[in-house]
């Protein structure tokens, strides 16, 4: 079995060999985390294109080569690395270079050597729903985070951002930590409040909250 983690990748080296459109795709999910990604590839998508001549990320155009990589890649070696490439062999000898120095490894084409698999992945603000079939369908994953996406709309993200503003606010002004628990619990489970924070009845909803933790500082 897998384990579900959320990593921070803000500003930590990360390596994608490759530049198809599986490197596309993982290159865009570590940029989205803040990460500092170097793309080494002889050649790139149109889309990843785009976004090196944004200055997204870092490009070392080449091949694959072993020596030129320990020297360019593993003398500090970085966070992450996905080999990418349509080359298993190519992808293999990626691992067997990385796997003692580099903690997260990905091979798009086994899934035994990875250290870690990209999951299919919602987002609604900063709530975000990871999907993992644990491998064996990726494409039954991307289709529950279409289904999840129907039923936790944009109105989960407002709420979600008002939840923090306030755990933050209770988290400081009350003591008692059995009080706090229980105004976040009234809060996340009063019944129908999610909806409020629909398009133009936000104020109702942030009212409602008001009303929710009034009951509890009143007493
Ligand atoms: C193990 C993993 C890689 C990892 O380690 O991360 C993996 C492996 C492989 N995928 C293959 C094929 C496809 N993958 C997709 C799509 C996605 N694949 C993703 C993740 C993962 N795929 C990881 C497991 C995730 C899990 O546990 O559920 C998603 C979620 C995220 C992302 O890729 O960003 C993204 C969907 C989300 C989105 O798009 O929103 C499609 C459909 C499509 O492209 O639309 C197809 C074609 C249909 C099919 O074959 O099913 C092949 C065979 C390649 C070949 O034929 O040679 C392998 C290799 C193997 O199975 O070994
Ligand atoms: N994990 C997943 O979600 C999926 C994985 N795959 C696997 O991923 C592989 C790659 O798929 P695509 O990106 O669609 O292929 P692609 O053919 O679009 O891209 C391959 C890229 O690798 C580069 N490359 C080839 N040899 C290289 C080398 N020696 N050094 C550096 N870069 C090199 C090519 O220049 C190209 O940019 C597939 O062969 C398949 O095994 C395919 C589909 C989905």
């Amino acid at each position: 079995m897998k384990t579900p983690l959320a990593v921070h990748l803000q500003g930590r080296p990360c390596v994608v060999v490759g530049g198809g459109a599986v490197a596309e795709r993982r290159t865009g999910i570590l940029l989205h985390g803040g990460a500092a990604v170097t793309v080494l590839s002889p050649e790139l998508t149109p889309g990843l294109r785009l976004r090196l001549e944004k200055g997204e990320f870092d490009y070392v155009e080449g091949s694959y080569e072993e020596e030129k990589f320990a020297e360019w890649f593993l003398q500090k070696p970085p966070f992450l690395v996905v080999a990418a490439t349509n080359s298993r062999s190519v992808n293999e000898r990626v691992f067997q270079q990385c796997k003692e120095v580099v903690p997260l490894i990905n091979i798009v084409d086994n899934q035994a050597a990875s250290t870690f698999h990209f999951p299919a992945v919602m987002e609604q603000g900063p709530l975000q729903i990871a999907v993992t079939t644990s491998g064996l369908s990726p494409l039954l994953g991307k289709k529950i985070v279409e289904e999840l996406s129907e039923a936790y709309g944009e109105e989960y993200g407002v709420f979600l951002q008002r939840l923090g503003v306030l755990r933050e606010k209770v988290l400081k002004e009350v003591e008692d930590s059995e009080v706090r628990r229980e105004i976040l619990k009234a809060v996340v489970n009063h019944k129908g409040i999610v909806e409020k924070f629909r398009q133009e009845k936000i104020e109702a909803g942030d009212n409602l909250i008001t009303e929710i933790v009034d009951k509890f500082t009143r007493n």
